[in-house]
């Protein structure tokens, strides 16, 4: 089983995270989460932040020699502000009239509706947004895609898996219907300034980032994740928490301002009838002798793989923080006011696509290990063989 968990806040010294149950000998480096989080700080639209954040990455633990050694894997990235927020973000207590004559310390009491500021000062107890914008931010998204980078490289060296995205709209603009993204395409993706594979797309996306922003105002959007190489059986349709299309979509809404969730053709095949919904079979030459004429159903049936590429669709949300002022309560008043608003993105839509893109690999590596074990990446990579071996003999 993989298990991963994160911890820091946004302007906090550092982010930490861990990564529990991956086997021993996934060869991954520093420099290819470097890569990943480089991937992740792109894009049209994104906040200033990302102008000068540098995601110095480490490896605390569980890495040697640019190897898995089988114990926890534990990252720290640091926060390349650090020093400007020492003593806003003290863990211990400070001088208080020192601290009172930092502009970044007045008590943010204008809560924005759409974040996380309201919901999370009434249920912790707090006055002001501070301490839950500090934990609800999307700067913790880094450590996902940092651990997220070990898992697709897992998942490359067991099964030649490649995972990918593109965005295949923003606000209004959508990339017209066109080919799918094949692995060797994921560089023209992050090409485009909104990391989408259609030209015609980008172009009318780049447009709409340009008119919100000119307006003050903010957008969202809609990424695709791709999975090539996957074999038929991960997941399962025998129980609800072990189907891979659940477990996929747990994950995809835990991240920030993600408010939908399809596979395949998700919300279209509702529309259509049965006999234009599903993929029909035909006797081939595929890995299992069998291939399919469509692949509406996004890889899953029944909640587990079925060798076709597996595919989701996110939706994302627009920005909360909206420059052009959003109606609130000052709860230190009682009054009406406007929001807060701080530096921010404007669409964060294409480096959410990385992140998303690291999500899926976690999940999809955790079912990976559960169907196949190991304790390390030769073990792992056996059993696959064999049990690919057993499919290809019996189909
Ligand atoms: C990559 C990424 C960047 C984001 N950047 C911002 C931002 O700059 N400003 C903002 O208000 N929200 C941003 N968000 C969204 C908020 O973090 C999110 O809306 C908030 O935590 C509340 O959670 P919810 O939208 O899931 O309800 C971003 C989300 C992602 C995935
Ligand atoms: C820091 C990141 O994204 C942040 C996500 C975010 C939010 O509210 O979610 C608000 C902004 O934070 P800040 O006020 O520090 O600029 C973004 O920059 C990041 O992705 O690394």
């Amino acid at each position: 089983m993989l298990r991963w968990i994160t911890a820091g806040e946004s302007h906090g010294p550092a982010l930490a995270a861990v990564l529990e149950g991956m086997p021993a000998g996934v060869e991954v480096t520093t420099s290819d989460l470097t890569a990943q989080l480089a991937r992740r700080r792109l894009g049209f639209g994104r906040s200033p932040r990302m102008g000068f954040e540098t995601d110095h990455v480490q490896f605390l633990g569980g890495v040697r020699h640019g190897r898995t050694q089988g114990g926890p894997i534990a990252v720290q990235i640091e926060n390349a502000e650090w020093p400007k927020w020492e003593q806003v973000m003290a863990a211990d207590p400070v001088d208080e009239a020192e601290l009172a004559g930092l502009a970044r310390n007045e008590p943010l009491t204008r809560p924005r509706p759409g974040h996380a500021d309201l919901p999370g000062m009434q249920k912790y107890g707090f006055d002001e947004a501070r301490p839950v914008l500090e934990r609800a931010s999307a700067r913790e998204t880094a450590s996902r895609t940092a651990l997220g980078t070990v898992a697709r490289h897992f998942l490359r060296q067991l099964l030649g898996a490649e995972v990918l995205s593109h965005v295949v709209a923003i606000g209004g603009a959508d990339a017209p219907e066109g080919p799918l993204p094949q692995p060797g395409d994921l560089e023209a993706v992050d090409e485009s300034p909104v990391r989408s594979f259609s030209a015609a797309g980008t172009e009318a996306m780049v447009a709409e980032v340009d008119a919100v922003r000119k307006a003050g105002d903010t957008v969202g959007g809609v990424i695709e994740v791709l999975v090539y190489g996957l074999p038929p059986g991960l997941g399962s349709h025998v129980h609800w928490d072990r189907r891979l299309d659940a477990r996929l979509a747990g994950a995809l809404m835990g991240v920030q301002a993600m408010k939908g969730v399809e596979v395949g053709d998700g919300f279209t095949t509702a529309r259509r009838w049965g006999s234009q919904a599903h993929d029909e079979i035909d006797r081939g030459t595929g890995p299992v002798g069998v291939t399919r004429r469509s692949n509406r159903a996004g890889g899953l049936e029944g909640g587990i793989t079925n060798g076709e590429p597996l595919r989701v669709r996110i939706a994302m949300k627009p920005i909360s923080t909206v420059p052009k002022a959003l109606s609130t309560v000052d709860v230190k008043t009682g009054e009406p006011a406007v929001a807060i608003h701080q530096r921010s993105d404007v669409c964060a839509v294409p480096r959410a696509g990385v992140v998303l893109e690291s999500v899926v690999a976690l999940v999809v590596a955790d079912a990976a290990l559960e169907k196949f074990g190991g304790d390390s990446l030769a073990e792992t990579k056996r059993n696959a063989q064999a049990y690919l071996t057993a499919l290809e003999e019996r189909w």
